[in-house]
């Protein structure tokens, strides 16, 4: 049975940056027990909302409440976040960033990120700062995906992973994922490989919602998949 509810609500949200605005008045509900994909060109707000609804940015106006309230301390124990920037310290061992993560979360599970590692070829011993950009991007999303938590949300997972391993980690991810008590929300420009995982999508152009509904609602109405009908919108 899937959960039911918004997992997040954003009424009218606006966030200003010196010289633009970044968001501005935007309305979205991100279905609980479902993997909601953020599609949008670059600079469109993705990120801002994301930071938004994991209390790193502060929007400038606007309601935001995740699972019914407002974002607090306690709340934010039940929130994991992959952030896009790579911001794991190069010169520790993946299984050292491993224990910190676990010094850090009570939800963290350590023996189910070494496994989540092991499924993304990664070896526990590896250094940082020895991995190619991909390979880090893998254990972003290690330390992601072993947090227990009814949220995640994620700024572009797949960037820097290669096209043959996309389809193959996005599977992998999707069984770690548990709808009947998680939430995905996730920013992705890969949307050939990430559609058919999304139960709802989100456009986003200029920091608006240009169209937002259910994939499948959406694909039958348009005639098209969310693929072709990313190239109808942002003409
Ligand atoms: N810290 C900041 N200071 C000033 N402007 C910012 C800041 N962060 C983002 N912006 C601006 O806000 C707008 C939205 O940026 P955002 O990073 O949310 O877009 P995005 O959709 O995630 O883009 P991308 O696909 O390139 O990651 C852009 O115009 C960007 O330049």
């Amino acid at each position: 049975m899937l959960i039911d509810g918004n997992a997040v609500e954003i009424k009218n949200l606006v966030k200003k940056y010196p010289g633009v605005e970044a968001l501005q008045g935007v309305d979205i509900n991100f279905p609980a027990g479902r993997i909601t994909g953020l599609i949008g060109p670059n600079g469109s707000g993705k990120s801002t909302i994301l930071k938004s609804i994991v209390g790193l940015v502060k929007p400038s106006r606007g309601e935001l409440l995740v699972f019914g309230q407002k974002l607090d301390r306690r709340l934010k124990e039940k929130v994991a976040f992959l952030p896009e920037i790579n911001h794991l310290y190069k010169n520790m061992k993946i299984v050292q960033i491993i224990d910190f993560f676990q010094s850090q979360f009570s939800t963290f599970e350590r023996k189910r990120a070494l496994e989540i590692l092991d499924f993304m070829n990664l070896k526990p011993e590896m250094r940082i700062k020895s991995l190619s950009k991909g390979m880090a991007g893998r254990v972003k999303l290690v330390l992601t995906m072993a947090r227990n938590v009814p949220l995640i949300v994620m700024d572009e997972p797949l960037a820097g992973i290669d096209p043959q391993s996309r389809a193959r980690i996005l599977e992998g991810l999707i069984n770690e994922y548990d709808a009947e008590k998680q939430t995905i929300i996730l920013s992705t420009h890969e949307v050939l490989e990430a559609e058919r995982f999304f139960d709802y999508v989100v456009f986003l152009e200029y920091g608006t919602v240009k169209l937002q509904g259910n994939a499948d609602d959406l694909r039958s109405e348009h005639g098209m998949s969310i693929q072709d009908l990313v190239k109808e919108v942002f003409i």
